[in-house]
C-alpha cells in the first residue's frame, strides 16, 4: 500500500532505545488525507514508532521521507514547520498555562500568528474554558487541548498517540469523528496509535498491526476489522 502520492514514506526503519532495537525494518506509508491506524499489543512498539517519526528517537537504520524530504537531518523542534505535529501519549499539555496560552504555543512559529477561532469552533468545550489553567481541565478536555494545540500548527500529518486513553466512550467517539471530518475537509493525514481497535478502525482507511516491533499485517481497515484470525492472533478480541 505505497504509491507515488504518499506524504509519509517509512522504509526499513529500525530504532529503539540504546543498543537494542524495538522496531525492526518497519516499512509503511501514509497518503495525504488518509488515516492509518497502528495497532498491536502492549509493548509492540507503537509509541516508539511515533517517537521515532517525530524525531525524538534516532533511526538506527532505514529512511523516513515526508513529502520528498528526508527527515533524518530535521531537528525535532523543526518538524512542525515541515507539517508534522505529534500528540504524545499522556497528552503533553502545559498545566501551568491557560487553554488559550497552550493553543498559542501550537501556532507560535507561524508569523503572523493566526487567530484560534477555528480551533475553538472545533472544540466548543475549550472555547468555554479559554482562561482555565491546564491542571483545571478534565482528562477529556486536556486531550482536546493537546489535539487542538497540534492542529493550531496547521499540520499536514498528525502523529496521534492513544487519544482515547482514559476517556469516556462518548468523548472518544467525538474525537474520532473530529479526525474523520478533518481528513475529509482539509486532507489532514493521521497516523493513529490506538488500543481501542474498534474505534480506530471505524475511522481509519488502513490498519497496521505491529507485533514485537515488526509489521505483522497491513490491510484496509474494513478488511482488518473483519479478519477474525488476525484479530485473535494480535489484537486479543
Ligand atoms: N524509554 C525507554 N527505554 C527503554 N525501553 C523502552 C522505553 N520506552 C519503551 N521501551 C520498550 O520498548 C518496547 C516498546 O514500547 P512502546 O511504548 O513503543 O510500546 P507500545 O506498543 O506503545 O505499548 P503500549 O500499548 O503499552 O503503550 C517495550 O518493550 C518497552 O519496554
Amino acid at each position: 500500500m505505497s504509491n507515488a502520492g504518499d506524504l509519509l514514506k517509512v522504509e526499513g526503519l529500525t530504532a529503539g532505545y540504546g543498543a537494542a532495537p524495538v522496531l525492526h525494518e518497519v516499512t509503511l506509508s501514509v497518503g495525504a488525507g488518509r488515516i492509518v491506524a497502528v495497532l498491536g499489543a502492549n509493548g509492540a512498539g507503537k509509541t516508539t514508532l511515533l517517537r521515532t517519526l517525530s524525531g525524538l528517537l534516532p533511526l538506527a537504520a532505514g529512511r523516513v521521507m515526508f513529502d520528498g524530504l528526508d527527515l533524518r537531518g530535521v531537528k525535532v523542534e523543526k518538524m512542525v514547520r515541515h507539517g508534522i505535529a505529534h500528540v504524545p501519549e499522556g497528552r503533553g499539555v502545559v498545566t501551568e498555562l491557560t487553554v488559550d496560552e497552550n493553543l498559542r504555543l501550537g501556532g507560535l512559529w507561524r508569523k503572523p500568528r493566526e487567530p484560534l477561532d477555528e480551533i475553538y469552533d472545533l472544540f466548543p468545550a475549550l472555547a468555554q474554558r479559554k482562561n482555565h489553567l491546564g491542571h483545571q481541565l478534565s482528562g477529556g478536555e486536556r486531550q482536546m487541548l493537546a489535539i487542538g494545540r497540534a492542529l493550531a500548527a496547521k499540520p499536514r500529518l498528525l502523529l496521534l498517540d492513544e487519544p482515547s486513553l482514559g476517556l469516556a466512550p462518548k468523548i472518544t467517539s467525538q474525537i474520532m469523528g473530529l479526525l474523520r471530518d478533518l481528513r475529509d475537509r482539509t486532507g489532514l493525514a493521521v497516523l493513529l496509535v490506538e488500543q481501542n481497535v474498534r474505534s480506530a478502525l471505524s475511522i481509519a482507511d488502513e490498519g497496521i498491526v505491529l507485533n514485537l516491533g515488526r509489521i505483522a499485517a497491513r490491510e484496509k481497515a474494513d478488511k482488518l476489522a473483519d479478519d477474525a484470525d488476525l484479530r485473535h492472533a494480535y489484537l486479543g478480541f
